[in-house]
């Protein structure tokens, strides 16, 4: 069995879990073991059994006083019936749904998993290829979505659409107008309007939406039930110093309050954001990095 860590979230998890190695990695570890234990409504008599430790030594253990060897912890993890990485890094914070599915599948036995990954790929598998096929980048201005997502498209060959202009161009005017003509709830109509056309036109495509769709749910909902989505984020003042670096001076001039404002709309789209299927956090990088973890993040 390997015991590198596959995925970029297994890293993250590793390297939490090592940050938190001063002093807490044996309650932790404890508490995570008694954890799935409970979960899996094992007794400890029946772990300890299985994985061939004393019922006092994986007490001590779950207490967060037993040191223990790396085979004794993998024969831990098999007896519960986990990978040795989920005893070492600290739960994550799932959604309720993610949570109940993960319960109703610890139950099933396991000749019954095939039938259920059959179903799932039966169910879910071309939905979920052909949404993985428009790749939609969302965050707040200057993140860097036409940059890269220009880019994305060129080298892989598709399509690329920028919704804010094709907001443009199917009502003929400037966006800026736009919002003084129709005010906020107009735009966000029309953008909805465009992006269901995009969408429908373009099965395969780069699409770079603007940091606002997230404030309309059904747009929203549209883009993440039909596009494989990235947040492309940034710190605060990098957001804005890009946006300036642009020639927009706007966002400074005779408003102290800009970066205030810029860093209160991110706090509270952060929720909202973090829906996406995955973050590119682009913070300190070269327009080159970001593009490589971009390529890593969507392509695989
Ligand atoms: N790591 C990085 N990734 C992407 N862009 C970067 C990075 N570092 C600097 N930049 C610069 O930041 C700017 C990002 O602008 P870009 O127009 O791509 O942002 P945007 O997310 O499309 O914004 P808007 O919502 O206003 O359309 C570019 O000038 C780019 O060169
Ligand atoms: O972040 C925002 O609120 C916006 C970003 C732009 O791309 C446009 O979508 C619009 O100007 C609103
Ligand atoms: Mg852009």
């Amino acid at each position: 069995m390997s015991l590198e860590p596959t995925t970029e979230s297994q890293q993250e998890e590793l390297q939490a879990a090592d940050q938190s190695a001063d002093g807490n990695i044996l309650p932790t570890l404890g508490k995570r073991v008694r954890e799935i234990r409970d979960r899996r409504g094992m007794t400890r008599k029946l772990v300890a059994r299985e994985a061939g430790v004393s019922e006092r030594h994986l007490a001590h253990l779950e207490g967060g006083d037993g040191n223990v060897s790396i085979v004794l912890l993998h024969n831990i993890a098999r007896a519960l019936n986990v990978p040795l990485i989920e005893l070492l890094a600290p739960e994550t914070e799932d959604t309720v749904e993610k949570r109940l599915i993960r319960r109703f599948l610890e139950r099933l036995p396991q000749h019954r998993l095939e039938e259920v990954v059959f179903r799932l790929m039966r169910d879910f598998g071309h939905e979920e290829a052909v949404r993985r096929k428009r790749i939609a980048l969302i965050g707040l201005r200057g993140a860097g979505k036409s940059t890269l997502g220009k880019r994305l498209a060129q080298e892989e060959n598709m399509p690329f659409v920028e919704l804010d202009r094709e907001i443009e161009k199917e009502t003929g005017i400037p966006g800026r107008e736009i919002f003084s003509l129709y005010g906020q709830s107009g735009y966000r109509r029309i953008e909805k309007r465009t992006l269901e056309r995009v969408l429908r036109d373009n099965p395969r495509a780069v699409i770079s939406v603007g940091g606002g769709v997230v404030s309309q749910p059904e747009s929203f909902e549209m883009l993440l039930s039909q596009c494989m989505t990235v947040w492309v984020k940034a710190q605060p003042e990098e957001h804005m110093a890009r946006v300036m670096a642009q020639g927009d001076l706007r966002p400074m001039a005779g408003n102290d309050e800009a970066m205030e404002d810029l860093k209160r709309i991110l706090e509270a789209r952060l929720p909202l954001y973090a829906k996406a299927d995955t973050v590119l956090d682009t913070s300190g990088e070269t327009v080159d990095q970001s593009f490589i973890k971009l390529r890593q993040l969507v392509l695989g």
